[in-house]
């Protein structure tokens, strides 16, 4: 029988489907529903919801329910055909007018620190969790659609989405995973037939844009705020169940809960924290919004909201209007918000430990868990064997000083730098010419490249020549190194709204182009060299290219 064959479904506002079991290949188990205390009342009102992990809640039926795009592999990893995603009830299920069996929608409850305040009540307030799937290799996955309906966590906002912030997530999420980077996936994006009004830049100018939901897909979407929230209602016993929860059911390795545990776990969170954002700053991801209720508690990358990439190298720069004028998530800040974040977490699980030493100095380690981490990092975009502490962090802090003195693409520049001849003995003492010529294109305005830069720009490459010679690696090998971490191709701000203008049309072809070109980042792809150019100069001051806002 097809998986989504239409006797396959109920209806929202049905009884709910209570049955376990599979259904042509998608088995749920719905295990934070089972084991964890949920919201006694079902009525799907905007409140605070007090004592309760979740609220049972069932997607809002929209219009027109139309498939924009999916991703294979997402898809492969939950057992789902081609067929399948290619079905018109796909399109139902994963806007939420479908329910199959074994799905139980649930909005969670959490709270958060937002730009450095306490907020309180966050919740999902437009996410709707529809089960957890077990698949054939015994994997969780839990599934998420973003923009479902409104929820009790909804506050004073609609719980919708609009298609130009589900393409930007929809996209960047898949462009992640094969960056490398540890992220949430999606599913699907769909349309949901019906308009949405939005005020981009909060400046009294609305208009209505087609509504979309993203289906993501994570082995769990527990965030640092979900320990907040209890924590700070002084809700011990729940706190305690959650967190009991979390350690057998995705920390099982770990033991069975225990003051002692409890404290190993939250090492592991910090060192998949700083795990996440070494491949940030890798990459050049400026997340934007790292407030603790977008912190996933197994370091994944979670909330694609107004993100943007790093096009000219500028630590300083934040895509995020709402954030122009503290910088708090700008690019050079986020490891230590991470571990700002992190304190946070520390201080909402300190009733389950009970000491405040230990916590500190686990908090306190993610400080060299993350500089080693950025060390082998940098090590390996240089094409080093190894980081030598004797030399590479001068060589490094040469060049991160270097880089923001013209506006140089930080992608460019890093792909770029493996053509240079590193294990030539010869290469140091080459020409200022030939030396810079690989690495011109990674320049915005060659008026900024001026005499004295590129002195010190040429002197800091011999600098690098001869350091990485001493490496003694063949230069292919080098090269193939390098080009395992430098990506060619990322998710240009403007090109996701490229995508966008032509979604908003009716053309998804982009969409689809983007997604093919983001599976291969590393890899030459000659039929779409564009993308690896420089940002165009019509993008420069583009909203939405260069400036984005929460409103999404
Ligand atoms: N349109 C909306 N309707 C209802 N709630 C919303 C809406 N937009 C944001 N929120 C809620 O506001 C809070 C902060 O929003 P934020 O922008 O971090 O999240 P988000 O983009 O909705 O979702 P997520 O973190 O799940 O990716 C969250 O509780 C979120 O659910
Ligand atoms: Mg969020």
């Amino acid at each position: 029988m097809n998986l989504l064959d239409s006797t396959d479904f109920i209806a929202p506002g049905q009884a709910a489907a209570t049955r376990r079991g599979s259904l042509g290949g998608l088995h749920f188990d719905n295990r934070f529903t089972r084991e964890l205390p949920g919201d006694p009342i079902t009525l799907n009102r905007r409140r605070q919801v007090s004592g309760a992990c979740y609220s049972l809640v069932t997607p809002t039926v929209v219009a027109a329910p139309q498939r924009v795009a999916y991703s294979r592999e997402v898809a492969d990893l939950l057992g789902l055909s081609v067929h399948t995603c290619e079905s018109e009830n796909f399109a139902r299920v994963f806007t939420g007018n479908r329910l199959l069996p074994g799905m139980q929608p649930y909005a969670m409850c959490y709270g958060g620190h937002q730009f450095g305040n306490w907020a309180g009540q966050l919740g999902d307030g437009r996410a709707i969790n529809l089960g957890e799937v077990v698949n054939r290799d015994g994997a969780r996955w839990v599934l998420q659609l973003k923009g479902a309906g409104p929820t009790p966590y909804s506050r004073t906002a609609d719980g919708l989405a609009v298609l130009r912030s589900s393409v930007r997530e929809f996209l960047c999420s898949e462009a992640m995973f094969h960056l490398g980077v540890p992220t949430t996936r999606a599913l699907s994006l769909t349309l949901t037939g019906e308009q949405v009004e939005r005020d981009m830049f909060y400046d009294g100018h609305p208009r209505l844009e087609p509504g979309a939901v993203v289906c993501r897909v994570a082995p769990s979407f527990i965030r640092f705020g979900s320990f907040q929230i209890f924590a700070a209602r002084g809700e011990m016993d729940v706190l305690k169940q959650l967190a009991d929860y979390a350690v057998r059911t995705d920390f099982p390795h770990l033991g069975e809960p225990s003051p002692d545990v409890y404290l190993q776990w939250f090492e592991e969170v910090c060192r998949r924290t700083a795990d996440m954002v070494v491949h940030w700053m890798r990459v050049g991801f400026v997340h934007g919004v790292m407030n603790t209720d977008n912190m996933s508690i197994l370091g994944l990358t979670i909330d694609y909201g107004p993100y943007g990439w790093l096009e000219n190298y500028d630590p300083d720069w934040t895509p995020n209007t709402t954030d122009a004028a503290g910088r708090r998530y700008r690019f050079g800040h986020q490891p230590a918000i991470c571990q700002w974040n992190l304190a946070q977490l520390a201080n909402a699980i300190y009733p389950l430990i009970g000491q405040a030493e230990p916590l500190q100095a686990v908090l306190d380690g993610y400080a060299t868990v993350y500089r080693e981490g950025w060390q082998r990092m940098m090590a390996r975009k240089l094409g080093l064997a190894a980081f030598d502490p004797h030399t590479d962090d001068l060589l490094i802090a040469e060049l991160l000083a270097i880089l923001p003195l013209a506006e140089t693409d930080m992608t460019i520049f890093f792909r770029r730098l493996a053509r240079l001849g590193a294990n030539d003995p010869s290469a140091p003492a080459a020409g200022e010419d030939a030396l810079m010529a690989p690495l011109m294109d990674a320049y915005y305005v060659p008026g900024q490249l001026t005499p004295a830069l590129r002195r010190r720009t040429v002197s800091w490459l011999r600098r690098y020549l001869e350091r990485a010679g001493r490496d003694d690696i063949p230069h292919e090998i080098r090269v193939r190194r390098m080009n395992a971490v430098n990506p060619k191709y990322v998710l240009r701000n403007y090109m996701a709204q490229l995508a966008i203008d032509k979604a908003e049309q009716g053309d998804f072809t982009l969409i689809h182009d983007l997604l093919e070109l983001l599976r291969r980042p590393y890899d030459k792809q000659p039929e779409s060299e564009i993308y690896a150019a420089k940002r165009p100069d019509w993008a420069r001051h583009r909203p939405g290219c260069s400036m984005l806002s929460c409103s999404s």
